[in-house]
């Protein structure tokens, strides 16, 4: 604790598309300092297209640049960490060697060392029949493409080489806790760990003698804690904060973005950031069926002390209109014509869907499948020749991002599970008027909108939480 008495709480949040950090102060609750940085980590996965796979070593530089660039001063008086991220994930790395601590400028770092990258949530690999092929879990969750466990399933079944070289495994702040913290063995939680399938949320226990009798390679499997508990203490200065300071254990993103945006227990939140959730709270001493039914859109995720979060867990959020911007972008080029920066080209693109503000051309935006429904890809209909401007476009796509969550979800089981407003949460939301434009022009509720920095908000929250 410092001269002046303040004590802070750094909360991170090391998304699919960019990390964000924020500085709160536990006295006052105000949030005192933010950054993020896009991480830009994207790699060619082996596995072709449909592999999505990211470069360690790019988050972590974006998260050390994210958290460096917060005042000195302030992170000298940083007393915990509460970390969180983007889940289902799975990461690889050796025990005891995932990283090499090093010095950049006067600062200690930790830069990853002899890791996998990361496969994450967006990773379509495990196609249906090979879905099909394994297991069934004990669990209330169905299994999916882009899941940890079904991710490992995969490279057993396909590369077993591969898992020979490693043996600690967790999603990315699962690894970013263990090495702050030198785990020997990673922690996990039970947010992340329901979010890798074969995970029962009653018992908080791996489906072990499910994964042992398919020769999954269960010693990968993190040690799994409530969320809320201290991982351990920080092994090194890093970024400016001192050694021996407190670190959560590793949480959900969108748990984070609900615990920092809702503030009344009827409140829902609508977060769209790289994915898109519209989730609320169930109340006190509710319990999943361990049976799920693959074809609900709606599905039950832990929350705090053993509450659940009924969410429509969307695959197509901010990674939808990344890619249409891509497409324009790859459409000049193949013009002949000069590139203008993807930041450039959001800004004119949402401009253009400001000057439109109806149309009657319809997209239907689930470019990348739903859990529920894989094979509904993307879709353009009542298509005419005078709506075809790019602010009828625009429009049309940030309604059908939005439609979409509501034909998950709709506003009629929001009213009837006592829903009264909602909140919006994320980057992708927080920056695109268009997208909340058609978002209240949807739901029929009052809607409030948090900050972008909503789970590394949360994060440090919870740190606070728990003095
Ligand atoms: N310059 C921009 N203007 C508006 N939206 C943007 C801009 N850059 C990125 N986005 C949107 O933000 C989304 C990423 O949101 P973010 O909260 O950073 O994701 P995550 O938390 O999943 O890492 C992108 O998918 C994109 O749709
Ligand atoms: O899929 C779910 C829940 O199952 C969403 O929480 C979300 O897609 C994943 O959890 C990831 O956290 C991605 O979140 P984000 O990187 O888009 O913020």
């Amino acid at each position: 604790m410092e001269a002046d008495g303040s004590r802070l709480v750094l909360g991170i949040d090391v998304g699919t598309s960019s990390v964000k950090a924020v500085l709160l102060d536990v006295r006052s609750g105000d949030v005192v300092g933010s950054q993020s940085r896009d991480t830009r980590a994207a790699v060619q996965s082996e596995c072709g297209p449909q592999g999505k796979e990211q470069d360690v070593i790019q988050i972590m530089r974006a998260l050390n640049d994210c958290v460096t660039s917060l005042p000195r001063e302030s992170l000298k008086k940083v007393t915990r960490i509460g970390v969180s991220g983007q889940m289902h994930g799975v990461i690889f790395w050796k025990k005891n060697q995932g990283c090499h601590w090093i010095n950049s400028g006067n600062l200690r770092v930790f830069e990853p060392r002899d890791t996998s990258y990361l496969i994450t949530w967006e990773d379509g690999r495990c196609n249906t029949d090979f879905l099909a092929s394994l297991p069934q879990p004990q669990s209330h969750l169905s299994l999916a493409t882009g899941f940890g466990c079904a991710t490992i399933f995969w490279y057993l079944r396909n590369r077993p080489d591969f898992l020979d070289s490693y043996d600690a495994a967790g999603t990315i702040q699962d690894y970013v806790v263990a090495m702050l913290c030198g785990l020997q063995r990673p922690q996990m939680s039970v947010h992340n760990a329901t979010s890798w399938g074969y995970f029962s949320t009653r018992s908080k226990t791996w489906n072990i003698d499910i994964l042992r009798g398919s020769g999954f390679p269960v010693h990968l499997l993190p040690a799994v804690v409530n969320a809320g508990c201290v991982a351990g203490k920080t092994s090194y200065e890093w970024c400016g904060i001192c050694q021996g300071t407190e670190v959560g254990i590793a949480l959900g993103d969108f748990q984070c973005s609900v615990y920092s945006s809702a503030t009344e227990s009827t409140d829902a939140v609508l977060n769209i950031s790289t994915s898109a959730q519209l989730t609320f709270s169930m109340p006190d001493g509710f319990q999943p069926e361990e049976s799920p039914n693959p074809g609900e859109p709606v599905a039950y995720f832990p929350y705090f002390n053993d509450h659940y979060l009924a969410v429509a867990a969307s695959l197509n959020g901010g990674n939808v209109l990344a890619s249409f911007i891509t497409l324009l972008s790859d459409w000049i080029a193949e013009l002949g014509l000069a590139i203008p920066s993807s930041a450039s080209l959001y800004t004119r693109v949402i401009a253009a869907g400001l000057s439109q503000h109806e149309t009657h051309l319809t997209i239907d935006p689930t470019l990348f499948g739903e859990r529920h429904t894989p094979d509904r890809l993307a879709s353009v209909s009542n298509i005419t020749a005078a709506e075809l401007s790019l602010g009828h476009a625009t429009r049309a796509l940030c309604h059908g991002i939005v439609q979409n969550l509501h034909s998950m979800l709709p506003s009629s089981r929001l009213q009837e599970s006592g829903v009264r407003r909602i909140i919006g949460s994320g980057s992708a939301l927080s920056r695109n008027d268009v997208l909340r434009q058609e978002v209240e022009k949807i739901f029929p509720f009052p809607v409030l909108y948090g900050k972008d920095t909503d789970s590394a908000l949360g994060a440090a929250m919870v740190m606070v939480k728990q003095w």
